[in-house]
């Protein structure tokens, strides 16, 4: 069956993204709706210029598409340091800090990333935002003393002055979301983070949670595709053209 035709901003993000790949490299690809583009991309030229690749994916949903696509998934452990992960983003801020996770992945992403020399980001210019938040933050956590840890979420963040946020449990249909590590998902619905580093080091200290969606420090180039096909690079820092934030650039 013929695939429909991508979206243009993501296939330009993805293809500049699949030009950093040499032959030989190990890989660490992400998941959602853009990096299934840079997987159909990746193998579309690993098969053309017979490439070899060792890759490692970062969810099911990425390891049946890439070896139905004849891309070769190997675990994380038998591959062990990886040149580069290449995965989309639910937000992106000048610092090229992260939102992640809006596909429930981000155990598996923030563990494949921090297994990677290079972290590389594809988006399209409504994932650009000043600051990050709008876009509801995912948080993994343990199925045991779930409402416990709901309350120990709202604590912290009241404490960090975000109280009264709504934090919901991710449902599909009316059961509960399952991650592919078999927990749960909280989304909190913070509206803005003015202090992502603060919010991520309490969230981590809380025992049932397994890991946030914010991906601080980890990325190191993101590449904007645009909708008329041409890409922006991001290095952290950069100024970010107004075109480019979230809203504005679709
Ligand atoms: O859990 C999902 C991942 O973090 C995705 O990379 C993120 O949600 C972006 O997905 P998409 O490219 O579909 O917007």
């Amino acid at each position: 069956m013929s695939q429909p035709q991508p979206d243009p901003a993501k296939l330009a993000a993805a293809r500049a993204a699949v030009a950093l790949v040499q032959d030989g490299m190990k890989l660490g690809l992400g998941t959602g709706s853009t990096a299934s583009v840079m997987v159909r991309e990746l193998a579309a030229r690993a098969r053309a210029e017979g490439l070899s690749l060792r890759c490692a994916a970062t969810s099911k949903a990425t390891c049946e598409l890439a070896e139905s696509l004849g891309l070769s998934i190997e675990s994380l452990d038998d591959i062990g340091w990886l040149d580069m992960t290449i995965d989309g983003a639910d937000e992106v801020d000048p610092d090229l800090h992260l939102v992640k996770g809006g596909g429930g992945a981000h155990l598996r992403e923030k563990i494949v990333a921090a297994a990677s020399q290079r972290m590389v980001v594809i988006a399209d210019p409504g994932k650009v935002v000043e600051q990050l938040g709008a876009f509801p933050l995912p948080v993994e956590v343990v199925q045991f003393g779930f409402e416990t840890t709901r309350t120990l979420i709202r604590r912290a963040l009241a404490d960090l002055a975000l109280g009264d946020r709504d934090v919901l449990h991710r449902l599909k249909g009316s059961d509960p979301w399952v991650t592919d590590e078999g927990n749960w998902i909280l989304d909190l619905h913070l509206g803005a983070i003015p202090d992502p580093v603060a919010l991520a080091r309490a969230l981590s200290a809380i025992p049932g949670v397994v890991e946030h969606g914010l991906f601080l420090g980890m990325c190191h180039l993101a590449i904007i595709g645009k909708p008329d096909g041409t890409v922006v690079r991001l290095d952290r820092n950069a100024d970010i053209d107004a075109d480019m934030l979230a809203g504005e650039g679709d």
